[in-house]
C-alpha cells in the first residue's frame, strides 16, 4: 500500500477520537473523549491547565500510547499517519540544535519527511527568511518558536498540530506567526492548536474545542461557545436585592449578587432586562456587555467545575443552535 495519498478514504476526517481515555496512575488525564475534526479547518483546542490538552495531542501524534478507545488521523493510526508524512507538529518544549544555522536545521528536518517543501519555501512561508543564517541556538524565545513552526510546516503535511505555539512571543512575533499560520490554513491544511490566548483563538479558529478535566465540554464555532456561556453580561446596582429574588429571570445563565451590585450572564439581555422591569424593579448604573471568548470559556469551565456530580455534558454545535 502506498502512503503517498490519504488512503483513509476521502471522507475520513482529519482526526477522530472515539471514546479515548488515558490515565497516569490515579490521574484521569483524558476521559472518554470523542471528537471529529474535519479537514481544512483551523481548530483551537482550549482547556484550563491540566485539562488534558497536551496528553491528547501527544496521543494524536503517536508519542504517547492511547489508554483506551481509538484515535485515527486521516483514517490511519497516529503512527502510520506520522510515518506517511501527513502530520507536522510543534510541541510545547524542545530546543533547537547547537552550532548550526536555521537553514541547516530546516535542511536536516526536511530529510525526515517523504515530500518536504524546498527550504527557501519553508523560510518564506514561516516568514523567517531574515533568520536563515543565524545560529539556531542563539535566537530569542519568540524567534525560536517561529523556527519551530517552520519545522512543523517543512513536510508540507496535511495536518499541523501546534501546542501553545505563541508562548513567549511578543505581540509583533505573535502577529507574524498568526499571519503565517492563517496562510497555511488558506492552503487547505488542517491546523489544530492548543492555546491560552483566547482572543487569538477567537479571531483565528473556525472551530473551538473546549475540554475540562479530561472531558469534552464544548465543540463549535467561537460564536457557538459564547452562546452556550450566555452571550451577554447585564450588570447593575439594586440596593437591598437578594439573589433569590432574581432566580426566575428568563434567559439568565448565572446570577451573582455582591452587596447591591448584580451581574447576570444571559443568553438574551432584552428578555432578562424587560423581566426585571416587569417585576417592578428599577436597576441603576446599567451596563450590558457582550462576552468575549475568554469570558465565555471561564463561564463554561467554572460551571463545569461547580458540577459536582462528576458528569459533564458536552455542549455541541447542535445544542447552541
Ligand atoms: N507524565 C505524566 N505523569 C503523570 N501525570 C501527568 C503526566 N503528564 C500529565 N499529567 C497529568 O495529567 C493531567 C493532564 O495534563 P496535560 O499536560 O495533558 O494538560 P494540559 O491541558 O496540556 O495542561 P497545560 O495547559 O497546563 O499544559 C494533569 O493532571 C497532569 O498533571
Amino acid at each position: 500500500m502506498s502512503d503517498e495519498k490519504l488512503e483513509g478514504g476521502t471522507g475520513a476526517p482529519a482526526v477522530s477520537f472515539e471514546q479515548v481515555s488515558k490515565n497516569y496512575g490515579a490521574v484521569r488525564a483524558v476521559r472518554e473523549l470523542t471528537l471529529h475534526i474535519p479537514r481544512g479547518r483551523a481548530i483551537a483546542f482550549l482547556g484550563p491547565n491540566g485539562a488534558g490538552k497536551s496528553t491528547s495531542l501527544e496521543m494524536l501524534l503517536g508519542l504517547r500510547k492511547v489508554g483506551s478507545g481509538r484515535i485515527e488521523v486521516f483514517g490511519k493510526s497516529p503512527r502510520q499517519a506520522m510515518v506517511a508524512g501527513h502530520v507536522g507538529a510543534m510541541l510545547q518544549s524542545g530546543g533547537l540544535p547547537q552550532d548550526v544555522t536555521v537553514r541547516e536545521v530546516l535542511e536536516l528536518m526536511s530529510r525526515l519527511h517523504p515530500r518536504p517543501l524546498a527550504v527557501d519555501e519553508v523560510l518564506r512561508r514561516a516568514n523567517i527568511a531574515d533568520l536563515a543564517d543565524r545560529k539556531a541556538d542563539k535566537l530569542s524565545g519568540g524567534q525560536t518558536q517561529r523556527v519551530r513552526f517552520a519545522i512543523a510546516i517543512a513536510g508540507d503535511s496535511d495536518l499541523i498540530v501546534l501546542d501553545e505555539p505563541t508562548t513567549g512571543m511578543d505581540v509583533e512575533n505573535r502577529q507574524i506567526f498568526w499571519t503565517a499560520m492563517k496562510a497555511e490554513a488558506a492552503r487547505g491544511k488542517t491546523i489544530l492548536f492548543a492555546t491560552h490566548y483566547l482572543e487569538e483563538a477567537d479571531q483565528i479558529a473556525d472551530q473551538v474545542i473546549v475540554i475540562n478535566k479530561g472531558r469534552l465540554l464544548a465543540n463549535g464555532t467561537s460564536a457557538d461557545i459564547k452562546a452556550m456561556a450566555g452571550f451577554q453580561r447585564v450588570s447593575f446596582r439594586l440596593p437591598g436585592i437578594s439573589r433569590e429574588a432574581l432566580i426566575d429571570l428568563p434567559a439568565a445563565v448565572t446570577i451573582d449578587v455582591v452587596g447591591d451590585r448584580v451581574q447576570i450572564q444571559t443568553s438574551d439581555s432584552d428578555k432578562t432586562f424587560y423581566a426585571l422591569i416587569d417585576q417592578g424593579l428599577r436597576p441603576m448604573d446599567l451596563e450590558i456587555t457582550a462576552l468575549g471568548l475568554e469570558q465565555a470559556f471561564v463561564a463554561i469551565t467554572e460551571r463545569d467545575n461547580g458540577d459536582d456530580d462528576g458528569k459533564a455534558e458536552a455542549l455541541t454545535m447542535e445544542d447552541a443552535r
